[in-house]
């Protein structure tokens, strides 16, 4: 029978159980951070249960971390939630990269770049953005506090099977524009919530030119489209990735051949489908309060067509107002980091848009890399020298102002342009005001003070 990429991978993990229903589903990979762990681990104290696979868990740090000054975290609920990962990655046995760790990052940066994350994996984790380990064809998605207790203690976790979705992304993309912009775009174009009940899997050549950092950026704001899981077929690109690192398989060739068979047969296997063009799309930007309140930068924003409409509360928190230019956006601080956009090639992308330039003035940035790895080499290679030169400050690895959950948040009434995934409000701060984008389009953005369309011939 012909089968979807997911349809593959979930019938390997179930153990027991009917579709249409809860299906007990074992998992291969459970990742773990300081926010939601704490009662799980409580729980398994209480009922004197063991972690039953810790060799099959990862835990690390990322959301309180303090970015400026690592090991001097003042907030006590945040050092409360760090020690206590500590004492109950030590009790339990579970492997933990630390603050200062050559190994600690952002759970969805690190667990990739340790080479724990491969295709055809189940994949758990206390977050919602899980699913941007679904870039390597596995199956990821976030779990309940709960559920993270039952995963500890059991390696399982019930689930009912989603329906599958496949967005066919085609064409070649205009210089400087990037997933970023397409999964903006697709979210722009179909909202929030297309992805409720469905498994994504993202397609076509297009999806099969990018690299594995851009098919993670593209899964990994699959929630904000309302899809716990988002993917893409495994490939040679996906096998180069993994390839040398810490956690791959020993046994290579014989992980790949084990790989290959994963893919969808027939477009028709899909649930459902959808097409999305990138031959005209243009660097995306929100305006608004949530992730689908987005515009191509040459455009301008969109009107109001009542009293009820949300894009009224939206303007009234954000500070702006229907039919002015998205170049318009003035911006006091800019932020380059997050499970998004915080890998390598991101900073890279970002610090060529700086090189020789400086911040405008007023705008303060904040480039924050996802790991101690990628910070290293950031360092190494030169990338950070750019981005000091021209007057960004250069951080420790962690969420940072993603989420106003550590010392870094955006101060109310300030607009951001910021390479994470969510604009909410509040998200990076009380009254903080978002404005999400690509690396390339922050960075561009930092040293105008304002958006700027860099599909323009000035910058390609
Ligand atoms: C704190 C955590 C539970 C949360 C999530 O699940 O996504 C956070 O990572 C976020 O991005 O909002
Ligand atoms: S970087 Fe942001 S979105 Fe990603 S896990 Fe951290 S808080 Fe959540």
């Amino acid at each position: 029978m012909s089968k979807t990429l997911f349809d593959k991978i979930w019938e390997k993990h179930v153990i027991t159980g009917e579709i249409g229903e809860a299906q007990l589903i074992y998992v291969d990979l459970h990742l773990i951070h300081e926010v939601t762990s704490p009662q799980p681990f409580d729980g398994l104290r209480n009922t004197n249960r063991r972690v039953r696979r810790p060799d099959l868990t990862f835990a690390t740090m990322d959301h309180n971390v303090s970015t400026k000054d690592i090991f001097n975290v003042q907030d006590h609920m945040s050092r409360l939630q760090m020690d206590t990962l500590v004492k109950n990655t030590k009790e339990f046995g579970v492997p933990l990269a630390s603050i200062g760790d050559d190994k600690q990052g952002i759970v969805h940066v690190v667990g990739p770049e340790r080479g724990l994350t491969q295709p055809a994996k189940l994949i758990v984790c206390g977050d919602s953005h899980t699913a941007t380990h679904g870039a390597f064809g596995a199956i990821a998605f976030g779990i309940g506090t709960s559920e993270v207790e039952h995963v500890l203690a059991t390696q399982t976790i019930w689930q009912v099977k989603p329906k599958t979705m496949g967005i066919k992304v085609t064409g070649k993309l205009l210089k400087n524009t990037y997933a970023k912009d397409i999964i903006m775009g697709i979210i722009a174009k179909y909202g929030v919530s297309f992805g409720v009940g469905y498994a994504i899997e993202f397609y076509g050549e297009t999806v099969e030119n990018l690299s594995m950092e851009a098919r993670m950026t593209m899964c990994n704001m699959s929630i904000e489209a309302g899809s716990r899981t988002g993917m893409v077929q495994p490939d040679q690109t996906t096998f180069d990735y993994i390839e040398g690192r810490e956690q791959a398989p020993k046994d290579f060739e014989a992980a790949k051949n084990y790989w290959l068979q994963f893919y969808t047969d027939d477009e028709s296997d899909f649930d459902e489908t959808l097409t999305f063009d990138v031959s005209n799309l243009k660097p995306m930007v929100t305006w608004g309060t949530n992730p689908g309140m987005a515009t191509p930068v040459d455009q301008s924003l969109p009107a109001i067509k009542d009293d009820n409409d949300a894009n009224a509360n939206a303007y009234e928190y954000i500070g702006l107002h229907p039919h002015m230019k998205a170049t318009d956006i003035n911006l006091d601080y800019i932020f380059i980091g997050s499970c998004t956009n915080s890998r390598y090639e991101d900073l890279e992308i970002a610090a060529n848009m700086m090189k020789g330039h400086h911040l405008a003035p007023n705008v303060t940035a904040w480039i924050v890399p996802g790991s101690r790895a990628i910070r290293n080499r950031a360092i190494k290679s030169g990338i950070a020298k750019i981005f000091e030169d021209a007057g960004c400050e250069w951080r420790e690895p962690g969420c940072s102002a993603c989420l106003a959950m550590n010392p870094d948040k955006i101060p109310a009434g300030k607009h951001v342009a910021s390479t994470s995934n969510r604009n909410f409000i509040g998200r990076q701060g009380a009254g903080s005001r978002t404005h999400l984008a690509s690396p390339a389009m922050v960075a561009a953005a930092g040293i105008a003070g304002h958006f700027v369309d860099i599909t323009v011939d000035e910058f390609v």
